[in-house]
């Protein structure tokens, strides 16, 4: 489905680059809670901030769309410097999704996802026509769901409708402070799995701070994981980061499981399996498609009698993989940078 909002007369970028250059916050009380951190985020890529608690994620975040405004450095946006732009027309650029979603509470759910559009001035139809695109879009039937008020959703189809309110004018970018955290896991999963389908439809620029490393494997393009005072200790995938923990303070952020999390996002590949050897026993062996995770991969060697897996292509062999080389694959420090499989999208100006 295209989300782009018919009819509209704007021909901005669906997405845009998102620059952070040296930028800074220095709180009226002292507190320096970012210092010069720089950061790109490519147009169309969902970039997820990470770190322990206090060390400026939100401050960051709220930085993009300047509800705080940085005290050093400047954001750019497609290249051009929105530092010093008018915020209020900014944020109609910059959708922004919050752990509670604070939806209104007396009004319907179309007309909270029609709030952003409703402020523009769209007329009437046009409004009617985007709130269902979008619901349809986050998984509600608009017939179900547009008349219903906040209150009469669960927490995850309130979610939903945050998200749907976030995109409702198309912004160029999507803002999100832990917007799955509020929900309980099994939801949280399904809501995760279903935002990266949608994102593969609507390609947002995303920045996405959250606690939960799982989350940020799973989400990431790319993750930033920050230290104190927004100190930008790595910037990579999802495997990278937990393949090869770029300083002392990673290694010890991602802990001791990184390797089992590193399997999760490391594919089969064509380059990791070893050649089929004619073994008489290897019709006999469990498979794994190609692009399947090394974790599922080895989660179907552990349920076999079989010391190897066969990767198949289109129910082809391809080659074989051991127990021991995939365990390698977990605990792999080397520099090479298997694509990870949730990245269902190339970022648009890399094509
Ligand atoms: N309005 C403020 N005035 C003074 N200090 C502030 C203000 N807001 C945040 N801080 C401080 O700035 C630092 C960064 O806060 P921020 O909320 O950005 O961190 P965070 O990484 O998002 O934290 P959390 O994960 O706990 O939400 C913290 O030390 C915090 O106490």
């Amino acid at each position: 489905m295209d989300a782009t909002p018919r009819g509209s007369a704007d021909d901005e970028a669906r997405a845009a680059s998102i620059s952070l250059d040296s930028i800074g916050k220095r709180y009226p009380d002292g507190t320096e809670a970012v210092r010069e951190l720089t950061l790109e985020v490519a147009a169309g890529e969902l970039v997820v901030l990470i770190g322990p608690s206090g060390c400026g994620k939100s401050t960051v975040l709220r930085m993009v769309n300047r509800l705080i405004e940085p005290t050093a450095g400047r954001i750019l946006l497609d290249g051009a410097d929105v530092t010093r732009v008018d915020p209020v027309r900014l944020r109609r650029r910059i959708g922004y999704v919050i752990q509670n979603v604070g939806l209104f509470p007396h009004q319907t759910i179309s007309a909270n996802v029609a709030t952003v559009p409703q402020l523009l001035g769209w007329p009437r139809d046009r409004r009617r026509q985007r709130v269902t695109e979008l619901l349809e879009l986050v998984g509600l039937d608009p017939a179900q769901f547009g008349a219903r008020y906040p209150h009469e959703l669960s927490g995850g189809q309130r979610q939903r409708v945050g998200v749907a309110r976030a995109l409702a004018a198309d912004p160029v970018v999507l803002l999100m402070d832990e917007p799955f955290s509020a929900v309980d896991p099994i939801v949280r999963t399904r809501l995760q799995e279903e935002f990266l389908r949608l994102q593969a439809e609507v390609r947002k620029t995303i920045v996405l701070v959250t606690h939960d490393l799982d989350e940020a494997v799973r989400l990431g393009d790319r993750i930033a994981v920050l230290s104190e005072g927004g100190r930008l200790e790595q910037y990579d995938t999802p495997a990278a980061v937990l393949g090869a923990p770029a300083t002392p303070f990673v290694r010890e952020f991602v802990g001791a499981d990184r390797g089992i999390r590193r399997l999760a996002v490391t594919p089969v590949t064509r380059e990791t399996v070893e050649p089929v050897s004619a073994t008489p026993t290897a019709a006999d062996l469990p498979t794994v498609p190609l692009g399947a995770s090394a974790y599922d991969a080895l989660g179907v060697l552990l349920t076999s009698t079989a010391d190897r897996v066969m990767v198949t292509d289109q129910e082809q062999p391809v080659g074989v993989l051991t127990r021991s080389r995939l365990l390698a694959l977990g605990h792999s420090d080397d520099q090479s940078r298997p694509p990870t499989p949730n990245r269902v999208f190339t970022p648009a100006d890399s094509r």
